[in-house]
């Protein structure tokens, strides 16, 4: 029931600093407040209950005063430079991901996403909606680069895709999956296929390339999927299921099994499927023509 409230306050330390100004030092609560621009009421509390999530750590100097620090796992995570930093994708679940949750009961009710309420935009053109300013695209970028600076590799290493010589990443954004493909497979070339404003976006933030070719998979082609997968009988990973509610409220999406993929991908012709289960959130499946 009180999820929510553990999320708000990783979300509130992370937007406000906490860990940023506590990296590779210690601080007092008055200091951190000072420092912070926050009372140190409400500093304290949020630090002490940072302590209990075991998001920082405490120790007394000779005077008596509490000093507060980073855990391990906050500088790893936490920390905006850190390259496996989880600070972009906090700062999108907290911005917007958080606020169409408040509307997940309607979501549930129309089986609509909730983008209108939320954020007051239209969203029959999702990525119109979701990309509504380029400071909001910028933002999904860097939600999208987060999670793949952390699961990409297992993704991409799940086949041995050295065979690919040529690769296309469609909806490929700002390439951090087409990154993470070169550096495991040098031989092969990757060009990114998005929307032409993100690749506009991308050309000047992140140096991608826009290449434009026509995309057919032929016989010994193939199709690598990127995705959380539920178990057959639907009963889990819950993670699966809070991606599922979360592809229904932001996107009208949802996630699947992998049998459904096989039937998806049967159906389209392709004869040689494997699903390897990676053991974290997103799995992979290969099809081959
Ligand atoms: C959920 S994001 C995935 C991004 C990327 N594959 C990743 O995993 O980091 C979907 C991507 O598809 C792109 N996209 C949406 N509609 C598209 C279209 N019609 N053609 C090409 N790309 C599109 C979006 O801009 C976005 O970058």
């Amino acid at each position: 029931m009180e999820g929510f409230l553990v999320s708000k306050t990783l979300f509130s330390a992370c937007e406000l600093g906490v860990f940023e100004r506590l990296q590779g030092s210690q601080l007092s609560a008055s200091d951190l407040a000072l420092a912070l621009g926050c009372s140190e009421d409400g500093t304290e509390r949020l630090l002490n209950t940072c302590v209990s999530l075991e998001l920082l750590t405490t120790n007394t100097d000779p005077h008596g005063t509490v000093l507060y620090s980073n855990t391990e796992m906050s500088s790893m995570f936490l920390i905006k430079s850190s390259p496996t930093s989880l600070y972009q994708s906090i700062e999108y679940s907290s911005r917007t991901i958080y606020l169409c949750w408040h509307h997940l009961s309607d979501a549930v009710r129309e089986g609509k996403n909730q983008y209108e309420k939320a954020f007051g935009v239209k969203s029959e053109d999702l990525f119109e909606a979701m990309y509504r300013s380029e400071e909001e695209m910028v933002k999904f970028m860097h939600l999208m680069n987060s999670i793949w600076n952390i699961c990409g590799r297992d993704v991409i290493t799940a086949f041995d895709l050295s065979p690919f010589r040529c690769i296309c990443d469609l909806g490929g954004c700002s390439g951090a999956l087409a990154k993470q493909c070169v550096s495991a497979f040098p031989e092969s070339t990757v060009t990114i296929f998005d929307l032409p404003k993100v690749e506009v976006c991308c050309w000047w933030r992140f140096c991608c390339m826009r290449i434009t070719v026509c995309v057919c998979v032929c016989a010994g082609g193939g199709v690598l999927l990127v995705e959380v997968l539920l178990y057959e009988d639907n009963s889990g990973p819950l993670t699966a299921q809070l991606y599922s509610l979360n592809m229904l409220v932001q996107t009208e999406g949802r996630e699947r099994k992998a049998s459904d993929y096989s039937r998806l991908l049967s159906s389209a012709g392709f004869t040689h499927i494997q699903i390897h289960n990676t053991g974290k959130i997103y799995d992979a499946i290969l099809a081959c023509k």
